[in-house]
């Protein structure tokens, strides 16, 4: 088998918030056409390892590569320059705006300005562009021009994970896109980030959410104690030796081999 290639990837990463070490020499790796879940019990490290690989902090040690090269995000644009989107769990969506005007915020087409101004706000491209991406991801919202906050929570998770779907050209991450949706909502969701995965893109997904991530994870980074204590098949591993090992009720070595997946 030829080996897996490697779209981001991060090694030995230390974040300090002051007396406390978030990450204590955490490694990371994202494959081509996969969906990584990341999970880990509460302080194990996720939102800070998440947040140096969105830009969202800076690591005090360590380095982040994607497609091989070192790179140094400072802030949360440098990383969507990059190709990287994250969907935040707090929903970063204006309810009173339409679901087009939320696609494309913060940035909007614009028509060609006079002069080399800036021209004005291109409402019609923007719906027609946000038309042909959510059909291509089949998020079946009938009109785009519905403002967000007449949308079912499920209805603004896809949203939110649409845009991020859209605008991405490597790496789509999620906090926790499935908290907080009931059963019906949240399997509209995990079926998005599926097609979001078959449509190329791979997928880091942070979730408390057991079911969720054996139902759509094809691998299973388990954090623990600010570090990476393995990567998991959710295919060969149960349920509960998952848990065992992210709560340290059961040590890695005692996984049989198959069950790895690093
Ligand atoms: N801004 C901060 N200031 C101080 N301590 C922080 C900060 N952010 C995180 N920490 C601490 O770092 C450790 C790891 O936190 P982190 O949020 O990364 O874990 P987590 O796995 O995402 O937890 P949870 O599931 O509860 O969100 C925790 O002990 C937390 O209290």
């Amino acid at each position: 088998m030829s080996a897996p290639q490697i779209v981001m990837q991060a090694k030995g990463l230390v974040k300090r918030y002051g007396q406390v070490t978030a990450l204590d020499g955490a490694d990371f790796e994202l494959r081509a056409g996969e969906i990584l879940a990341v999970i880990g019990d509460n302080g194990a490290g996720k939102s800070s390892l998440i947040k140096c690989l969105s830009g969202a902090t800076i690591p005090d040690e360590g380095e982040i590569l994607l497609d091989g090269k070192v790179i140094h995000f400072k802030s949360p644009i440098d990383a969507r320059m990059s190709g990287i989107e994250t969907v935040y769990q707090d929903l970063a969506v204006a309810p009173a705006m339409t679901i087009s005007e939320n696609l494309f915020l913060g940035r909007e087409l614009r028509r060609p300005g006079l002069l080399g101004k800036l021209g004005f706000i291109d409402k019609k491209r923007m719906l027609s562009e946000s038309i042909t991406r959510m059909n291509d991801l089949k998020v079946g919202i009938r009109s785009m021009t519905q403002a967000v906050e007449t949308l079912s929570g499920g209805q603004r998770q896809c949203v939110a994970v649409g845009r991020a779907a859209a605008f991405a050209q490597h790496v789509v991450i999620m906090d926790e896109p499935t908290a907080a949706l009931g059963v019906k909502e949240g399997n509209m969701v995990l079926e998005l980030i599926r097609r979001v995965r078959d449509k190329g893109l791979p997928v880091v997904l942070i979730s408390h959410n057991m079911p969720h991530v054996f139902e759509v994870a094809d691998r299973i980074h388990i954090a623990r104690l600010g570090k990476r204590a393995a990567v998991v098949n959710p295919k060969k591993i149960s349920m509960s030796d998952t848990v065992a090992v992210m709560t340290g009720a059961k040590s890695v070595d005692e996984l049989p081999e198959e069950a790895l997946a690093f």
